[in-house]
């Protein structure tokens, strides 16, 4: 702490109460002045969670804030935390207390120094953000969500935002990949899942081009990123908002956002062959995920219902798929998936993948490349290999936590700690796979199933054959993808693919029929599913999986405990 903060003590008046106020460089705390000692209230707040000060009484109002002039008056804007309806976790609200001093020097000397303090913990703070909207997301409200309740909260925190309201889909990603950024210390979008996958994609791009290395090549360490990036949920799902901040409430992510705090994430890679196809923090999902994307996406008109919809209308069509899964395990010393340990704010496992990523950086060059983490495609050895039917194969390098399932698909994945969760269910009777998706939103162990195995990984690949060269499978899967695509695109816009080639993007209408029609007639019964990358449907189906540790940063802190 800095020497020149110095310890601030005096009687003050909060309303038509007396309060003994302190401050001490680390907390502002107010205990009231009553006669009943043992009735005696404090409020305790950390400096590092103040908002604001602000002279005279103030309110926020959508518009700004109002301030009426009282000259002996101060306002603390605050972190104040209330337990949610919905989860467990904790949802974060706007906490206001207006102080009144014995007189106006007294009244400049807390500011003065509340300032000071407030200076001295918001290093880590942003002063200058981009944000993106996307007006059409889950319940349409995400320029409403931000007008009312968010942009106030930035303005009364000092904090400087240039807003982009997106007329198309992509169009967030490519202004971070091609626009200035300079001055800005984070980007955040106002959306859902969709959304914060293209600030990722626009982040981890930028990245790589400024550090000069290929995506295309999935060996490589890629570049850690230093822009932050901030989720004001606003979509159907939300479930990256949900499983690193706890609940879907956007004035709980702002006040994450507001206060600077970080949350390294990993990110899986899904190449084919030498090709990116895209990053996925949440799930690459083959099988009744994939299925339930393409179904929903038909029906995007019906919002966040098509989920429901879909995912009956896939379960009923009983379906499951032929295949190989490969994967590299991970270190089985320093966690596992059915430990049944819950990645918290502070986790230790987390905190330990940091060390050896820092021991190991790219700067210790000579030491990583002599490390059992390092990667290579080639090393057949590592590779376990399951070969069968599956009803779905999942990946996630989180729990995937969101409303739907408040433990997620994983419960015990960790955020940041290198590795991801393969989970693997194998063909089953139609009872045994609903007992399977009714664990999803209950406590009851959903890998205790006699079809499901779950591995914690390092990197997954998939193919349709031992060995097999898949491209006359690949055509099938693409008219499959191009005609659910062409279905979909009348209501959510066309979509791009990092590893689509060109020809089938520029294809012409008449051609693109063609493809629909040569699907309908595969899709009554298709023997590929697709995948589901974070709520995209990939145009391949041999793809190779490689989690990538603490690529990026978001502004949150994991879900407190
Ligand atoms: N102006 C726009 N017009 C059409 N599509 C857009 C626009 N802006 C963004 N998009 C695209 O819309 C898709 C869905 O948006 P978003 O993720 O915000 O909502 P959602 O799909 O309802 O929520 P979730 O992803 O949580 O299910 C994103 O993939 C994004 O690329
Ligand atoms: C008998 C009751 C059965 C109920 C089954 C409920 C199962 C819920 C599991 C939810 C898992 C969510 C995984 C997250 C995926 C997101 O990256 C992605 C983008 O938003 N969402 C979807 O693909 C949307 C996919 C939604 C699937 C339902
Ligand atoms: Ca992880």
């Amino acid at each position: 702490m800095d020497g020149h903060l110095v310890r601030l003590e005096a009687s003050l008046w909060v309303g038509k109460n007396r309060f003994w106020a302190v401050l001490t460089g680390w907390h502002l705390n107010w205990t009231e002045l009553s006669k009943n000692i043992r009735n005696k209230m404090t409020v305790s707040i950390p400096v590092s969670e103040v908002v604001s000060v602000q002279v005279g009484r103030v309110h926020l109002i959508p518009q700004g804030s109002l301030s009426e002039d009282a000259d002996r008056d101060f306002t603390v804007f605050y972190v104040k935390r209330t337990s949610s309806r919905s989860s467990n976790a904790l949802l974060w609200s706007l906490g206001r207390t207006q102080f009144s001093c014995p007189s106006r020097d007294l009244r400049d000397q807390w500011i003065t120094q509340l300032r000071m303090a407030l200076k001295t913990h918001s290093r880590s703070r942003p002063r200058r953000l981009l944000v993106f909207i996307n007006p059409f997301g889950g319940k349409k409200q995400g320029r409403n969500i931000y007008q009312s309740l968010i942009g106030p909260l930035f303005e009364l925190a000092g904090i400087s935002c240039h807003v982009v309201v997106t007329e198309r889909a992509n169009q967030a990603r490519d202004h971070i990949l091609k626009k200035d950024l300079t001055g800005f210390d984070g980007v955040v979008c106002v959306g859902g899942d969709g959304m914060f996958s293209e600030l990722l994609h626009g982040v981890i791009g930028r990245t790589q081009q400024e550090a000069g290395l290929s995506e295309h090549d999935p060996t490589l360490t890629l570049q850690s990123c230093d822009l932050h990036i901030g989720i004001i949920p606003a979509g159907s799902t939300d479930c990256v908002c949900f499983a690193t901040v706890g609940v879907n409430d956007p004035v709980t992510s702002a006040l994450h956002i507001i206060i600077g705090d970080s949350q390294p994430l990993d990110v899986c890679s899904v190449h084919h062959r030498s090709s990116l196809v895209r990053y996925s923090v949440s799930l690459v999902g083959y099988g009744f995920y994939g299925d339930v994307l393409a179904e929903s996406e038909k029906h995007r008109w019906m919002g966040p219902l098509r989920y429901d919809y879909a995912g009956t209308m896939v379960y009923l069509s009983n379906r499951s798929y032929a295949g190989v899964v490969q994967y590299i395990p991970a270190d089985p010393q320093f966690s596992n998936p059915r430990d049944n340990t819950r990645c918290l704010s502070g986790c230790s496992v987390c905190s330990k993948s940091t060390e050896r990523l820092f021991l190991y950086s790219p700067d210790a060059s000579s030491l990583y490349s002599s490390h059992s983490s390092q990667f290579s495609c080639d090393t057949d050895g590592e590779w376990v290999s399951v070969e069968g039917r599956f009803r779905a194969v999942s990946l996630t390098c989180m729990s995937s936590s969101c409303p739907r399932s408040p433990l997620g698909l994983s419960p015990s994945a960790h955020l940041a700690d290198g590795t991801a969760d393969l989970i693997i269910v194998r063909d089953t009777h139609p009872l045994g796979f609903l007992t399977f998706l009714h664990r999803h939103t209950t406590t009851q162990d959903q890998f205790d199933l006699p079809f499901v195995d779950v591995h914690r990984v390092k990197a997954v690949r998939f193919s349709l054959r031992p060995g097999a060269e898949d491209d006359e499978d690949e055509d099938v899967v693409k008219k499959r993808v191009l005609a659910e695509e062409d279905e979909a695109s009348s209501q959510s816009g066309s979509k791009q693919h990092l590893a689509e080639p060109a020809d089938e993007r520029d294809m012409t209408n008449d051609k693109r029929l063609k493809k629909k029609r040569a699907l309908l007639c595969c899709s009554k019964a298709p023997s590929v599913s697709v995948w589901n990358c974070d709520g995209e449907i990939l145009p391949y189906t041999e793809i190779l999986c490689r989690v990538h540790c603490q690529l990026v940063r978001l502004y949150a802190r994991g879900i407190e405990g």
